[in-house]
């Protein structure tokens, strides 16, 4: 379980969140949504430790993670955006985050599901976009973690990964782990969601089911129900 509560976050005068309650019961796929910039991220990264509140307490699987590290054990983080040392071959660094771990760790049926073989003696400096969001992938999967964070993980795959990136994320799930997800791929967070959150103007304006979205915004589509409520906000 991880509970978030009255969390407020600025950067110099911008208010990004404005008094976050939040709570994500353990065990299932779990969205954050919102438009650029209603600070999807910055509530990401609050819950890993890497932004630091201006206020509000977040607790993880019990514990306050204010000056804490060792709840960081239990959660595996895909950013955004991987920010890989250019000249380290993959294998070399899958290496070195194992070591790291001190934990076992199972990269070689990931490294097949996303046909890296050939890869793994390349530099990563030299891969393309899509190649290194394949190696956050297994970076993030090879530790059995029960909390998984992941931030618009699809960004730059093929269609294919994407489908065995949503594998790999309903097999987590059927394993009991807590999986929290912010893309803007809408079709991708109804497909493996079981509850989403959507984020506007720094509050939670949003939180339930997909179904109970298209319900209220009495909309059949998922994306036209995002829709409306961005053109209702902002009209
Ligand atoms: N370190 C920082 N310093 C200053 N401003 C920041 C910082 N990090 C984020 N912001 C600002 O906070 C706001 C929220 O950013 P955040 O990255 O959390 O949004 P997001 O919802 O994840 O956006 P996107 O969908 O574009 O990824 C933005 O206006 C951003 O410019």
């Amino acid at each position: 379980m991880i509970t978030i509560e009255k969390l407020h976050k600025k950067f110099g005068s911008l208010e990004v969140l404005k008094g976050i309650d939040l709570q994500i019961k353990s065990g299932g796929v779990f969205a954050i949504l919102g438009p650029n910039g209603s600070g999807k991220t910055t509530l990401i990264k609050s819950m890993l430790g890497m932004v630091i509140p201006n206020s509000g307490d977040i607790w993880i699987q019990g514990e306050n993670i204010k000056k804490q590290w060792r709840y960081r054990h239990q959660v595996s983080y895909l950013p955004q955006i991987a920010h890989f040392p250019k000249n380290l071959k993959v294998a070399e660094l899958l290496k070195m985050i194992k070591n790291l771990k001190n934990k076992p760790c199972d990269e070689t049926s990931l490294v097949a599901t996303f046909n890296l073989a050939p890869f793994l003696n390349k530099n990563l400096g030299d891969l393309s976009g899509g190649t290194k969001q394949k190696v956050n992938a297994v970076l993030t999967f090879m530790v059995d973690n029960p909390i998984i964070i992941m931030d618009e993980p699809t960004s730059g795959l093929d269609p294919v990964s994407v489908l065995e990136l949503k594998k790999i994320i309903l097999a987590e799930r059927a394993k009991g782990k807590t999986i929290i997800i912010s893309s803007h791929i809408l079709s991708f967070i109804e497909e493996i969601s079981d509850e989403i959150v959507f984020l506007l103007d720094g509050n939670i304006y949003f939180k339930g089911s997909v179904s109970k979205l298209k319900e209220n915004t009495n909309k059949s589509n998922f994306e036209e129900a995002i829709a409306s409520i961005l053109t209702t906000s902002y009209a």
